[in-house]
C-alpha cells in the first residue's frame, strides 16, 4: 500500500520563504500585485481561482480578478489584456486556459507582457523552459510538480519518467523540466498505442490529461511514483484527479491525492512567482 504525499507542508515551506520578501517589498513601499484574467467559469479555473485568492491573503499579496464574458471577442480580450499589461500596479498575470475557441492563443500569446507573465504563456518564457534557463517563469503546475518530487526526494536521475498529456500547461513543460534533472522522458498522450503497458515502465508516471480517474493500477509498476496533476468535478460535483487514487495506490510506493496534491503547490508556487516578477519590475533584485 503505498504512501499518499500531500502539498500541504511543500506549500507551507514555499510560503514562508515568501512571508520574509513580501514584508521587504512593503517595507519599501511595493504591494506586489497579481492580475488574474479569467473568461468564463470553468470549473478548474474557479477552483484554482479560490486556491490562488486564499494563498495570495494569506501571504498579504493583492489580486485582482477580471472576470470576462464567455463571447468575449478577439480585439476586446486584446485589448483589455494590453490594459493590464501597461498597468504599473501589476507585477503579475494569469490568464486562465484553455481559452474559448473564438479567442486565438496562438496571438494572445505574443501580447502578454513576458516579463509579467508569471504561468509561461509567452514564447519567450517557453523557450527559456526548453532551454533550461532559470531566468523566466516556468508554469506554475509544472513547477509544483517538481517542487513535490524534491521535497519527497524522489529520485529522477537515470530513471524512466512517463508522462500522460501534451499539453503547454503541463505536458510538455513538465518533461522538459524532467530531462533536465536527467530522467528519462517518454511523453504519451490519446493516440498512444498500449498506453498501460508503455505508462507501467515508469519509475515517475506524471498525470495530466484531464480525464477524470482514468489511470488505474494497470498503468502503474509495482514501486512507482504517482503524480496526479489532474482536477477534474466528478458525477457528485467533488475535486478528482485524472488517477484512481486508491488502485493506483495498491501498487505505487508514493500518490498524490486530489485535492490536497499538486494544485495546493502550484497557488503557492504562482505567489513565489509573482514575487518574482515584481522584484524584476521593482528593481529589487
Ligand atoms: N494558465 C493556466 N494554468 C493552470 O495551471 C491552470 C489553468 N490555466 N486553468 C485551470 C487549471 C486548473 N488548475 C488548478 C490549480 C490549482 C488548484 C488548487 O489549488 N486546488 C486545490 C483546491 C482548491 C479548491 O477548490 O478549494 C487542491 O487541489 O487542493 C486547482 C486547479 C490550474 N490550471
Amino acid at each position: 500500500m503505498g504512501t499518499l504525499i500531500k502539498g500541504k507542508p511543500v506549500a507551507d515551506k514555499i510560503k514562508e520563504d515568501i512571508k520574509a520578501e513580501v514584508k521587504e517589498l512593503r517595507a519599501k513601499g511595493t504591494i506586489p500585485k497579481l492580475s488574474i484574467i479569467r473568461v468564463g467559469a470553468d470549473p478548474g479555473d474557479i477552483s484554482y481561482e479560490r486556491g490562488a485568492l486564499k494563498v495570495m491573503s494569506e501571504l498579504d499579496i493583492d489580486v485582482q480578478v477580471n472576470a470576462l464574458p464567455e463571447n468575449i471577442t478577439q480585439e476586446e480580450f486584446v485589448d483589455f489584456l494590453k490594459k493590464v499589461n501597461s498597468d504599473s500596479s501589476v507585477h503579475g498575470i494569469l490568464i486562465f486556459r484553455p481559452l474559448p475557441k473564438q479567442l486565438d492563443e496562438n496571438v494572445i500569446k505574443y501580447v502578454i507582457d513576458a516579463n509579467k507573465d508569471v504561468d509561461c504563456f509567452s514564447p519567450l518564457n517557453v523557450a527559456k523552459v526548453f532551454e533550461g534557463d532559470e531566468s523566466g517563469f516556468p508554469p506554475c503546475t509544472p513547477a509544483a510538480v517538481m517542487e513535490m518530487l524534491k521535497y519527497y526526494n524522489v529520485e529522477l536521475k537515470g530513471k524512466r519518467a512517463v508522462v500522460i498529456g501534451r499539453s503547454m500547461i503541463v505536458g510538455k513543460p513538465v518533461s522538459m523540466m524532467l530531462l533536465k534533472e536527467h530522467a528519462t522522458v517518454t511523453i504519451c498522450h490519446s493516440r498512444t498505442q498500449n498506453l498501460p503497458q508503455v505508462a507501467s515502465e515508469a519509475d515517475v508516471l506524471v498525470v495530466g490529461i484531464g480525464r477524470a480517474k482514468m489511470v488505474n493500477s494497470e498503468y502503474v509498476k509495482d514501486g512507482a511514483v504517482v503524480i496526479d496533476v489532474g482536477i477534474n468535478v466528478d458525477e457528485d460535483g467533488k475535486l478528482c484527479g485524472d488517477a484512481d487514487t486508491e488502485d493506483c495506490a495498491r501498487k505505487a510506493s508514493l500518490i498524490t491525492p486530489v485535492p490536497g496534491g499538486v494544485g495546493s503547490v502550484t497557488t503557492s508556487v504562482l505567489a513565489k512567482q509573482v514575487i518574482k516578477a515584481c522584484k524584476l519590475q521593482t528593481g529589487s533584485c
